[in-house]
């Protein structure tokens, strides 16, 4: 008890933005972000959670304490972000209670900069490691190398063998093969770390199966190419269809949510006059406005020149939208395109109510030490 009053005397700082001012949901599962000095978590966090545009983390000061931050959406996450001189296992000064910080958690990312020197970074990695498979054993650690924007990809691709090995092949050294940890080459400046954050909040969904399901039984009835639940605020995407992973299918769709968001935050949303719907359901239509339209909900859609091929965008509640690439020439059939979209719309926001609902009743599935998210992957 004294460990956990003296972790949150440490720990009192918050974001500079409005959503830093809400307390972090209780039971909500937390995302750790902890490695090196200035190796950038402070940047993920603000980049992916705030919006912040990469070029100004520039300016971002070193964290002092542990900032804890929440993302309300779809799903309540808390975001702690451990300044890179904390070492949690073995300070000689303060004594953190372990269960505090590693219990609840949905995942640890370790940030490593793959621009510096990454030999201290590792070895603290596998320190944790070590110490986390005693108690905590089921806890996904998801490594970011990160900072790979500028390093061609053969560099890339061979950091990540060098860390993986060095990694693997000492856990196994002290008899650990099947630690859960995975790597993500990232950075801020394109869609790699909100890529990485897809992967990793994924993981804490429970039944993912079931949206992957709808998703791909959606692509194969409309013929899309591609499918992909978004939470809005951070491009993160919750759920895609079985299809092969296109990273440039996902930066299309990312971009386009960016433009509905500003136009919506530019233009906003107006009343219709009577004048302006008197001329709408007029001559050549004749028909009542809700008739015409496809749906009562938000939607967009626009031809990608490249290739003429529509990208669709439909809300599905407050947080998420579902987005989708077209094949060449679906136009023709947007009616019966419209119809499934609708259906499955409908059954995404069941699912997310029952979710939702379950997760009340059953607190238990976030909790305790270690143990996994029910479904997840
Ligand atoms: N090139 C490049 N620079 C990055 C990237 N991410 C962060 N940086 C830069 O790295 C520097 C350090 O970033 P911070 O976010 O403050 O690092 P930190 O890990 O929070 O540092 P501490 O708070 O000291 O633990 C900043 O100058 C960022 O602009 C990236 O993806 N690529």
């Amino acid at each position: 008890m004294e460990n956990r009053q003296r972790l949150e005397q440490i720990d009192s700082g918050t974001m500079p933005d409005a959503t830093a001012q809400q307390q972090p949901a209780k039971g909500a599962p937390r995302l750790l972000l902890m490695g090196q000095r200035r190796s950038g978590k402070s940047s993920i966090s603000s980049v992916v959670f705030h919006k912040l545009p990469p070029n100004e983390t520039l300016f971002i000061e070193s964290t002092a304490r542990i900032q804890k931050d929440s993302l309300s959406s779809f799903m309540d996450v808390q975001i702690w972000d451990f300044p890179g001189q904390i070492e949690i296992f073995e300070n000689s000064n303060v004594t953190f209670d372990i269960d505090a910080i590693f219990g609840e958690i949905g995942a640890l990312i370790w940030v490593i900069d793959a621009q510096d020197d990454y030999t201290e970074s590792v070895a603290r990695l596998h320190h944790t490691i070590l110490n986390l498979q005693r108690s905590y054993p089921q806890i996904n650690i998801e490594v970011f190398i990160h900072k790979v924007d500028g390093l061609s990809d053969d560099y890339k691709f061979d950091i990540q063998r060098n860390i993986t090995i060095q990694i693997q092949d000492e856990l196994s050294d002290q008899g650990i093969d099947n630690a859960p940890v995975n790597f993500h080459l990232t950075s801020i400046y394109d869609h790699s770390i909100f890529e990485a954050f897809s992967k990793v909040i994924q993981k804490l969904i429970p039944r993912l199966g079931q949206l992957e399901a709808m998703l791909t039984n959606l692509c194969r009835t409309c013929r899309f190419e591609k499918a992909y639940l978004f939470d809005v605020n951070t491009k993160i995407y919750i759920a895609t269809d079985n299809t092969p992973e296109d990273m440039s299918s996902y930066e299309i769709c990312c971009d386009f949510v960016d433009v509905i968001i500003d136009f919506t935050e530019v233009y906003g949303s107006w009343p219709r006059t009577q004048q302006w719907r008197d001329r709408l359901e007029g001559e050549p239509w004749d028909q009542p406005l809700e008739d015409q339209v496809a749906c009562d909900r938000a939607e967009a859609g626009m031809i990608l020149s490249d290739s003429q091929r529509p990208i669709m965008l439909r809300e599905v509640d407050r947080f998420l939208a579902l987005v989708a690439i077209m094949k060449e020439g679906s136009y023709d059939k947007m009616p019966q395109i419209n119809m499934n979209v609708d259906v499955v719309v409908k059954g995404l926001e069941e699912f997310f109510r029952i979710t939702k609902q379950k997760n009340i009743v059953e607190p238990t599935i976030m909790k305790g030490p270690g143990r996994p998210l029910q479904g997840g992957r």
